[in-house]
């Protein structure tokens, strides 16, 4: 490695620390709303993102740079961004390439979110080269997985945290989307010496310290919590089944 590379290596690392402890057994809220929903707006999630902080968040992940920018404003936060978007070829949509990376290196995050699943990415594009491409302009990639393979591959291709979003969302995992997937969670923690954040589906405080008790390094929490269309629903539904 040369000089300038060993340093931003070492900055990296130092970042990569930095996040680590500020979110160590703790609750990061995810809040979006995409534009479709009712609460869509950067305004609204930058209030959403100050009522997780006030209640006790310690990160928070967002989507797209407006959200960002304005909830950068509101709170001190780390911030775990994305940008969602997507394209003709490809189902990945979570930070799918280098042009959104840019975009979130441009307004400023602690950690960049990015699909780390073994699906075709749009124009071709490796993932190997996304998490190279970021971390040669000194930013940390957060892989988001849905099976232990993946999670390996994310590892060994040299993404600094590992999340287990997409369980549930790729094709081969589509059975799996009642409730948090534990056991990706707790196979992951086994066999991989990394950091590893437990999200999707969780939905009540005592999941929330089953994940934590089984070894995730915390937990990222979104509908249960930033979704209140979603929360409504639940309740009506259980209501009209009575
Ligand atoms: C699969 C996907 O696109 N997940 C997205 C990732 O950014 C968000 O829509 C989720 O809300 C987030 O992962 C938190 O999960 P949950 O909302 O289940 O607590």
């Amino acid at each position: 490695m040369s000089v300038e590379g060993d340093s931003v290596h070492q900055v990296l690392q130092c970042k990569r620390e930095e996040f680590l402890n500020r979110v160590r057994g703790k609750l990061i809220v995810s809040c979006q709303a995409l534009d479709d929903e009712p609460l869509y707006g950067s305004e609204i999630m930058a209030k959403m993102a100050l009522a997780a902080d006030q209640g006790g968040a310690a990160g928070i992940r967002a989507n797209g740079v407006e959200d960002i920018a304005a909830i950068k404003k509101e709170i001190s936060l780390p911030i775990i961004g994305l940008i969602k978007r997507n394209y003709d070829d490809s189902e990945v949509y979570i930070t799918p390439t280098k042009k959104e990376i840019a975009a979130l290196i441009d307004v400023g995050v602690d950690l960049i979110a990015l699909d780390a699943t073994k699906r075709k990415r749009p124009n071709g594009e490796k993932l190997e080269d996304l998490i190279e491409y970021a971390h040669s302009r000194g930013q940390l990639v957060l892989a988001d997985i849905s099976t232990v393979e993946e999670g390996l591959n994310a590892q060994q291709l040299g993404a600094d945290i590992i999340s287990t979003t997409m369980s549930g969302y790729t094709e081969y995992t589509k059975s799996k989307n009642q409730g948090p997937d534990i056991e990706l969670v707790r196979e992951l923690c086994k066999q991989s010496n990394y950091p590893v954040i437990a999200e999707g589906r969780i939905s009540t405080p005592e999941e929330a310290v089953l994940l934590l008790e089984i070894g995730a390094h915390a937990v990222i929490v979104g509908s249960a919590i930033s979704r209140p269309k979603l929360i409504t629903e639940q309740f009506t539904k259980a209501i009209m089944s009575k």
